[in-house]
């Protein structure tokens, strides 16, 4: 008997990689994409929504909802920066999209978290792809929220490797989440930096007549340019690709478990500690007592870029 796909949320900040996550997971069978939520990150929340819209118009996809997220951080901080950097400033590569027709769901991006856990109890998994505020946010709304979600899959921490948001920090963690005693597994940027979209997939989306592959083929072309100027390579990094396809294919990472820490300020605002759960100390510390989470250690990098090539080119 088949299996009925998994129920998904994305929360997502689009974003070039986000753009490339929807599309996988709109092409996945295993899954079924419940709604989108923005959040702020990429871009403002604001336009992380109308290209939510926009992406979802282009899949011919206007079924899924929209939720709008958080404009501030938890701590009621205006958000101050954006990568507009990394992804253009409209977010998609500067490519003059118009806007999108469709509007978002009157919900709050937390409160259809809420909801759709508290209707689905352990079946929905959000995939978390940008700052985690509307996670935070439903867990501190409804104490049942951490057991009625089945599973939150997110990209966020670094792990041992300098971050991108700073030095020490990827831009992504929130210790809410980390150690809010729901299932959850984090893919950081230690993973994600192996799993690299060459200048030849490149080229290959370029000259496929899909749908999809000819979107992204335009809007890659800023990001790779990002790519080459910080990282001196002729490649991408799948962060959001590889964090959805381990939702939808836990056996694509190898992970750790333990307690996940993210410093909340000093120099080193947004690192990532991982206090693996058999080490034992001689005191107690900010580790000691709390929920353990799954944290990826390794990943099938090769099998990860032929199914976003498969799916993508398909
Ligand atoms: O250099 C960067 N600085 C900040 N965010 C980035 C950068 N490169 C990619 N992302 C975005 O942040 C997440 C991974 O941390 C990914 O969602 C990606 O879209």
């Amino acid at each position: 008997m088949a299996t009925e796909p998994k129920k998904i949320i994305i929360d997502t900040d689009p974003g070039i990689d986000d753009a490339m996550a929807i599309f996988l997971a709109l092409r996945s069978p295993e899954v079924e994409v419940i709604g989108l939520t923005t959040i702020y990150g990429n871009v403002y929340t604001t336009l992380a929504t109308r290209n939510a819209l926009h992406l979802l118009e282009v899949a011919g996809r206007t079924d899924i909802p929209v939720a709008e997220g958080s404009h501030v951080t938890l701590n009621k901080e205006p958000k101050l920066g954006v990568t507009d950097f990394v992804h253009g400033a409209d977010g998609l590569g500067n490519q003059n999209f118009p806007p999108p027709n469709g509007k978002p769901i009157e919900e709050s991006a937390a409160d259809f978290l809420v909801n759709q856990a508290k209707v689905n109890p352990g079946k929905v998994t959000v995939v978390a792809l940008g700052p985690l505020t509307n996670i935070a946010l439903a867990i501190q709304m409804d104490p049942e929220f951490v057991k009625n979600i089945g599973q939150i899959v997110l990209l966020g921490g670094s792990f041992a490797v300098n971050g991108n948001a700073n030095p020490a920090a990827e831009a992504n963690a929130a210790d809410v989440v980390f150690i809010s005693g729901a299932n959850v597994l984090a893919v950081g940027i230690n993973v994600t930096h192996q799993v690299v979209l060459s200048g030849s997939d490149r080229e290959k989306l370029a000259s496929s007549k899909g749908k999809f592959a000819q979107y992204l083929t335009g809007i890659l072309e800023v990001y790779f340019a990002y790519h080459f100027d910080a990282y001196n390579t002729n490649g991408a990094y799948l962060h959001d690709p590889t964090a959805l396809l381990a939702a939808v294919d836990p056996s694509l990472v190898t992970c750790t478990e333990g307690t996940v820490r993210v410093q909340t300020s000093g120099i080193t605002r947004g690192l990532t500690i991982l206090c693996n759960k058999h080490k034992s100390f001689g005191e107690i510390t900010e580790w000691s007592n709390k929920p353990s989470v799954k944290v990826a250690v390794t990943v099938d990098a090769p099998r990860v870029v032929k199914l976003v090539m498969d799916r993508l080119l398909s």
